[in-house]
């Protein structure tokens, strides 16, 4: 059996991670163009490192939760992808083996300059020096909006070969994570949606389970 499974903050909210929409939602007190755009690290690199030093230091005080671990026994037990929107490393933590994180990682580092990418769990400032061309233009390993999601290509793949995609606590609206479901009805996927409420793409699903991510993942894998 072969499942594709696509996160968003939903899965980490009983984590005591912000989401972004939420009525406490990241985006209610931080503005997308001031600090999750290119163009907004240009105009104010240190307002944008402020924020992910913020969202890091978050995510350092965070525990995976019986969410996260219950996507880690499914691997065992599956031919499973899993994809996050998700910039935190809870999945990891929770013991999966493997995660897409198709919007980056709060622990990488990315060279505006050279593109050299390497791992920063701790305090980044846009002066820190590129360990491989020496130039002062670090960046978080962040996608911003306008900017390409990473390993697409992989992403694609995996949705059109899933006999069943699931979609994890995510709102979506944010694209191309919202079309998967979709793409994935469309190749012939059993599609189910696992969220607290009906998100802006719940029309695109079969199933729905509805709850908190903490019962209805564990309920769903076993
Ligand atoms: C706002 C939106 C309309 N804009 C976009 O989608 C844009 C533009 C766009 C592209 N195509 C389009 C088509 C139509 C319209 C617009 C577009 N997309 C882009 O810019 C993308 C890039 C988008 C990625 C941006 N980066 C992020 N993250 C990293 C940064 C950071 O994290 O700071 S997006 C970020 O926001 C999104 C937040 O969504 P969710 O995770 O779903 O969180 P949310 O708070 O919204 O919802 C939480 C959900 O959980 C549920 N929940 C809460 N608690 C629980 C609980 N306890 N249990 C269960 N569920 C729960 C709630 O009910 C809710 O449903 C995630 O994707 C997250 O990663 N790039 C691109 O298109 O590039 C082009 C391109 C093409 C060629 C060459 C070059 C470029």
């Amino acid at each position: 059996m072969r499942v594709t499974v696509l996160t968003g903050a939903g899965i980490s909210a009983e984590s005591g991670i912000r989401t972004f929409r939420a009525s406490d939602g990241l985006w209610e007190d931080h503005r997308i163009e001031d600090v999750a755009t290119p163009e907004a690290f240009q105009r104010d690199p240190a307002l944008v490192q402020r924020f992910y030093n913020m969202r890091r230091a978050d995510a350092a005080q965070a525990q995976p939760n019986a969410a996260h671990r219950a996507l880690a026994d499914l691997a065992l037990r599956c031919e499973l992808t899993l994809i996050t929107q998700n910039v935190d490393d809870l999945h990891e933590r929770g013991g999966s083996p493997a995660v897409i994180h198709m919007h980056g990682r709060l622990n990488g580092a990315l060279c505006a300059a050279c593109e050299a990418r390497w791992t920063a769990p701790g305090v980044m400032s846009h002066q820190d020096a590129c360990p491989n061309c020496g130039r002062a233009a670090t960046r978080p390993d962040i996608v911003w909006f306008g900017e390409m999601p990473y390993q697409m290509e992989e992403i694609w793949a995996a949705v059109e070969a899933a006999d069943v995609f699931a979609a994890i606590g995510t709102s979506g609206q944010v694209y191309p994570a919202a079309a998967l479901a979709q793409h994935a009805r469309r190749h012939g996927a059993e599609t189910v949606e696992l969220n607290i409420a009906a998100s802006a793409v719940s029309r695109d699903f079969v199933r729905h389970l509805t709850g908190p991510a903490t019962r209805i993942v564990p309920e769903w894998v076993a």
